[in-house]
């Protein structure tokens, strides 16, 4: 009896205009032409996420091993670019060392020129926000990845959305549950785990936890402030060709398993030049018209 009120509960919740209120209150984004919404290109995110990318693969290359046992030409790949880093290492700081081993906020400031974590709000009762803790980060450039459970439409969400403000939504009505606690953790974890094939992880779960993996995965916790907006979110679909080896590092993972859908990401890129110290802001409530 109390699975089938629970389930006619469900129903009517995604059926009436409730949700609807409920999640627009929370992220209204009105976006008429979805091409507007763009800051940079789809190219631009995905070169950028590249780039970061490999470079994380290969400082962390020794725990690549069993990806690189099944794969014999992506091994060879890497050891190309890995040479290239081991000679600019060795120009650089690593000259004592056969090889340098970076943190991922080593690479990323090596890689892209600044580092994020976050901190402290500078808003009073904002709780944590997300700061540039050393560099510079340029205008129109990716500086966060918002990570979490990706839901279509139909999904069901409403235990996970129960008091839960990382919730984010897409143009499309596509959702993205950023909570690193409770059930929305479990859940994550249960469909990265699900999807991983052999040793290839499609997902990073570390933005989980207090050591991350993909140092951009922390675009959650990035606090709202209209009229000091200094990033804004682009929405990003991990195409079908993205490199295998390199998904362990998307933060986002589909909650339905599905071979045709591929990941939505949600980026944040920089709506002004961002100078070591400051904290990122974004507008909730986008409105593009
Ligand atoms: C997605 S979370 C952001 C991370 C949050 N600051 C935290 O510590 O968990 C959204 C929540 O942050 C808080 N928040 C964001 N912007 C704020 C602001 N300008 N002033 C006060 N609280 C804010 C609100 O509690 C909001 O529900």
């Amino acid at each position: 009896l109390l699975l089938r009120l629970c389930t006619g509960f469900l129903r009517s919740w995604e059926k009436c205009n409730l949700k609807k209120f409920f999640f627009l209150y929370r992220t209204l984004r009105y976006v008429p032409e979805s091409s507007k919404d763009k800051i940079i290109s789809d190219e631009d995110v995905f070169e950028t996420l590249l780039k970061l990318f490999k470079a994380l693969f290969i400082n962390d290359f020794n725990r690549q091993a069993p990806i690189l046992a099944l794969l014999p030409e992506i091994r060879s790949k890497y050891l190309e670019l890995q040479t290239v880093e081991q000679k600019r290492s060795k120009v650089n700081s690593c000259s004592h060392q056969s090889r340098c081993v970076f943190s991922p906020e080593e690479v990323l400031f090596n890689t892209l020129g600044f580092t994020v974590s976050r901190d402290r709000s500078s808003l009073v009762s904002a709780g944590t926000g997300v700061f540039v803790t050393k560099g510079f980060v340029p205008k129109g450039m990716v500086v966060s990845i918002y990570p979490g459970t990706v839901y279509r439409k139909h999904e069901p969400i409403f235990f996970q959305s129960l008091g839960n403000p990382f919730i984010f939504r897409c143009i499309d009505g596509v959702l993205i549950d950023g909570n690193d606690k409770g059930l929305s953790r479990s859940v994550y974890r249960s469909c990265s785990r699900r999807d991983q094939l052999g040793p290839f992880q499609m997902s990073d779960e570390s933005w989980l936890t207090a050591t991350l993996q993909n140092p951009l995965a922390v675009g959650q916790y990035v606090n709202n402030c209209s009229r000091a907006a200094n990033v804004c979110y682009q929405e990003f679909d991990v195409p079908g060709y993205f490199p295998v080896e390199l998904k362990q590092y998307l933060p986002n993972i589909v909650y339905s398993h599905d071979l045709e859908s591929h990941p939505r990401c949600v980026v944040l890129v920089t709506l002004r030049d961002i100078k070591q110290g400051e904290e990122l802001f974004s507008n909730y409530y986008t409105v593009v018209s």
